[in-house]
């Protein structure tokens, strides 16, 4: 294109008022000049070839930063993360926000190489990369000595504790270059400690985080690591006695009924996972065949999810344990309490006799199983479950509780053990990420947390949790919002400052 050429000057009809020319090459080599009007009727004709296939579509060129797009509406940000996503290329940036997109198979897009390739770089200089965030986290953290903080968001199943333990991968590989000290080691085992205990197969996800994290690394001055913290938020503890259909109980507890050796099956009476009534809700969903005939439709169990080696699974766990510091001797606890818990749901109950509503155990063979693995009296336990004791003025009564009563407090003191439980693991293992020189005061830290909490849901059935874990979304998106927004508000006062300063 031409800018006030001489050509069109001395070419142009009267009243026509060429300020540039269009200039095109053609196939021969020679030159040919045209106006913008026959430009544009070229171009509608080749369109309304290419529509109809007799020309080749031309290659979509896509942006790696959605501000850089030229019209940024829905549609272009759409069709520009499709077309990108479809090149493998997940992660987009907006301004410093970076968007993944779950690519559901693995990318050889995080070895080594790329943690190099990354380091200490500019962000939009090379493609858009969850290593880049952590990146800019870590080396903003040491210019400015000042704390930093990445929040995850997006819906359950979105890829956010992938994302987490990527990032956590790369801040620890940022500060050891090369040498996996015992911190990072500890850091790294962590992760799949918290998972096996607090993650489950959901109908969304298989792996699906049914708590919330904050983990928190801290540095030194100089950048190395010296320890971590992890906080935990909400468990789900209406999993544990109760599963939607096509959804499973923690994993922990498959992974102990597929790994457990001969002599733990023993020792702590395991039977198969279909004989547990906290496992074997899943397998059958009610099918209403008429409005007064329900019946339970078999369907595939899932015990086992695609793909999975619970045996490998177990193995792995075991090993985490011991690299977060959990001795042979308290693991066996641990799995003896949690068996406790599954032997714990096969307690049912009837009632003694049809005049009053006191009630009896009906599988009273149980309570020894149990009272055994949980180091407490039988008669202790029994009580327990059957009776409530109150206090009223100066008189103590044990009162039975109604047969509907006495399933919610077995329910509930499973729910109990395991939280407790959970929140003992993650005690434990802050204790072993807690490095000593953390606490030495003339030692100055600094700190890049990652959060990550459950994602929206919306199922067939939702519960209180599901309303607690939606309001949280909401809560981190509005908090997301105004932070971006006061960013925005603040960039033109900078701009301004500058201008006038320069
Ligand atoms: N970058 C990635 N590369 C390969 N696979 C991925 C990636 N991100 C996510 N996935 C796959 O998607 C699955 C779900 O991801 P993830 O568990 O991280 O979701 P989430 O957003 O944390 O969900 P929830 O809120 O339910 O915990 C993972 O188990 C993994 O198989």
């Amino acid at each position: 294109m031409m800018l006030w050429p001489r050509m069109a000057l001395e070419n142009r009809l009267s009243g026509e008022d060429y300020r540039f020319l269009l200039r095109e090459k053609n196939l021969d080599g020679s030159i040919h000049y045209g106006s913008l009007q026959s430009w544009l009727r070229v171009t509608e004709e080749r369109r309304r070839m290419m529509e109809r296939g007799f020309l080749p579509q031309p290659q979509q060129k896509d942006f790696d930063d959605l501000c850089s797009l030229p019209d940024l509406n829905e549609k272009t940000l759409l069709e520009n993360l499709r077309n990108r996503f479809k090149h493998e290329k997940i992660y987009t940036y907006v301004g410093s926000i970076l968007i993944a997109i779950n690519p559901f198979k693995f990318l050889p897009i995080y070895n080594p190489k790329y943690v190099k390739m990354y380091d200490n770089h500019q962000l939009g200089k090379l493609e858009p990369h969850i290593y880049a965030v952590a990146d800019v986290a870590y080396h903003a953290m040491l210019q400015r000595k000042r704390n930093q903080c990445i929040v995850i968001s997006g819906e359950s199943g979105s890829g956010k504790t992938q994302s987490t333990n990527f990032l956590i991968h790369h801040l620890t590989a940022l500060s050891q270059k090369g040498f996996a000290s015992g911190v990072e080691q500890i850091i790294l085992g962590a992760g799949p400690v918290l998972e096996a205990f607090g993650n489950a197969k959901t109908a969304h996800n298989n792996n699906s985080s049914r708590f919330g994290k904050f983990i928190q690394v801290n540095y030194q001055e100089t950048g190395t690591v010296l320890g971590a913290y992890v906080e935990k938020y909400l468990l789900e503890k209406s999993r544990l006695v109760y599963q939607e259909h096509n959804e499973r109980n923690y994993h922990v507890f498959y992974y102990l009924l597929a790994g457990a050796s001969e002599e733990e099956r023993l020792a702590f009476h395991l039977k198969q996972p279909e004989e547990y009534h906290y496992l074997n809700q899943i397998t059958k969903k009610p099918l209403r065949q008429s409005w007064d005939d329900y019946c339970y439709d078999s369907e595939p169990d899932c015990f086992t999810v695609e793909g999975e080696d619970l045996r490998h699974d177990f193995e792995r766990l075991q090993l985490a344990m011991e690299m977060v510091g959990f001795l042979p001797k308290t693991r066996r606890q641990i799995f003896s309490l949690l068996s406790a818990i599954l032997h714990l749901g096969n307690i049912c109950y009837k009632k003694k006799t049809y005049r009053d509503d006191s009630i009896d155990i009906c599988n009273p063979e149980v309570l020894p199983v149990v009272s055994e693995l949980l180091e407490v009296k039988e008669e202790m336990l029994f009580e327990a479950l059957v009776t409530r004791k109150t206090v009223t003025v100066g008189e103590k009564l044990i009162l039975p509780y109604k047969l509907a009563e006495a399933v919610t407090v077995r329910n509930s003191m499973a729910k109990s053990l395991y939280s407790a439980l959970f929140d003992w693991i993650v005690f434990r293992i802050n204790h072993a990420l807690m490095n000593s020189k953390d606490l030495e005061q003339n030692i100055k830290t600094l700190s890049i947390g990652v959060l990550d909490i459950f994602g929206f849901e919306d199922y067939e059935n939702n519960s209180f949790e599901q309303f607690c874990i939606n309001f949280a979304n909401e809560r981190l998106q509005h908090y997301f919002n105004q932070h971006i927004f006061k960013l925005e508000q603040m960039m033109p006062k900078a701009c301004i400052q500058n201008t006038l300063a320069s």
